[in-house]
């Protein structure tokens, strides 16, 4: 199957209801490959070894990973192996524990043999859910676009992001991505600058490929760019998405977040966090509480791009995969419920 990057669900049931359907992300957008997930061994490791990522889209995969082994075994002991199993795929984005929560406190009270068909069930909930979340999100954001480009009309509304909030994040639209895809379809003329995102390039290969899909007109930028992008007054407004953010305000995002909101708020450029409720930590204080997920050196030493890997320096290299972007340099959040300046 050809995918154009048109957005689309990036997680479903299988056809015979038993198992998850993904998109396998590790090539996009070279090749385009669903793979089907059909136990929570082929959940975890497709998790743990990103062939499907985003905060909400985690959540959603770990949601019907613990479906599938409470089809295999209903008891509680196999409902505590799972839940720790998933739990421990990647540290960061809250998502994760939230929809194992959501699917363990579902089934619990269930007598073993009633379950998987619960946790399925709760598993498609919380994808549909995912989707209306997003789309809410977008019709905030669309608003506050709309004021955003009325102060110049003139000339397209310019929008910087970083990694992948997207559909290919979320079950579909995204969060970040939600308000620029209904502001373009609004007829606002946007244009995004999309940040490579080093080391995986999710700029590169995920956003650009869905801006390019729904028609945005785009520029794929060195992460370094954006400073120099947003002191010449090329950028009206950043947004990101985010894996958690914590009781204070405090927003885990994709490494390099934090320099741009250090960059926005330099240059008076507001900087906005997309986020749904799943994605608030609020038994969390701070940033400085959450873990932050250190990768593979090798994500570093070797870019993947299309035909392959090549090595892009002899020497080691340190790979934490979040930072934390302080609550004092957040505009506003934009979320299901509204645009808020605090969480
Ligand atoms: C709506 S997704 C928000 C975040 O999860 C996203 O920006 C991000 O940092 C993804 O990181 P990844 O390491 O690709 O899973």
């Amino acid at each position: 199957m050809k995918l154009d990057g048109t957005h689309q669900r990036s997680i479903t049931r299988t056809a015979d209801g038993a198992g998850a359907r993904i998109l396998e992300q590790r090539e996009l957008p070279w090749v385009v490959k669903w793979v089907e997930l059909r136990s929570a061994h082929d959940a975890e490791i497709a998790i743990r070894e990103m062939w499907t990522r985003g905060a909400p889209l985690i959540g959603a995969t770990a949601a019907y990973g613990l479906a599938m082994a409470l089809a295999e075994d209903g008891s509680d002991a196999a409902l505590d192996a799972a839940y720790a199993q998933l739990l421990e795929s990647r540290p960061t984005a809250v998502n994760l524990k939230w929809a194992l929560d959501q699917v363990a406190g579902a089934v619990r009270p269930l007598p073993a043999a009633d379950r998987a068909a619960a946790a399925f069930a709760r598993a498609d909930a919380i994808c549909d859910e995912d989707v209306a979340l997003n789309q809410a999100i977008g019709a905030h954001g669309l608003e506050l676009f709309r004021t955003l480009h009325a102060k110049n009309p003139d000339r397209p509304l310019n929008i910087l992001t970083h990694c992948n909030a997207g559909w290919l994040a979320t079950v579909d639209y995204g969060t970040a991505t939600a308000p620029i895809y209904l502001a373009h379809d609004a007829g606002i003329p946007v244009h995004v600058w999309v940040d490579e995102t080093r080391p995986r390039n999710q700029g590169a290969l995920l956003t650009a490929f869905e801006l390019a899909g729904h028609g945005v007109p785009h520029t794929v930028i060195a992460d370094n760019a954006g400073g120099h992008l947003m002191m010449t007054g090329q950028v009206d407004a950043v947004i990101v998405g985010t894996d958690r953010v914590t009781a204070n305000g405090d927003v885990c995002n994709k490494i390099g977040t934090y320099l741009k909101a250090l960059a926005a708020k330099d240059n008076d450029v507001p900087f906005y966090v997309a986020l749904p409720y799943t994605t608030f930590d609020a038994a969390t204080a701070t940033g400085a509480d959450v873990p932050i997920e250190e990768r593979s050196g090798d994500e570093v030493t070797y870019v993947a791009g299309e035909g392959g890997r090549i090595r892009v320096t002899a020497s080691g290299a340190a790979n934490p995969a979040f930072d934390v972007t302080p609550a004092r340099l957040v505009t506003a959040y934009v979320t299901e419920r509204g645009v808020r300046e605090s969480v």
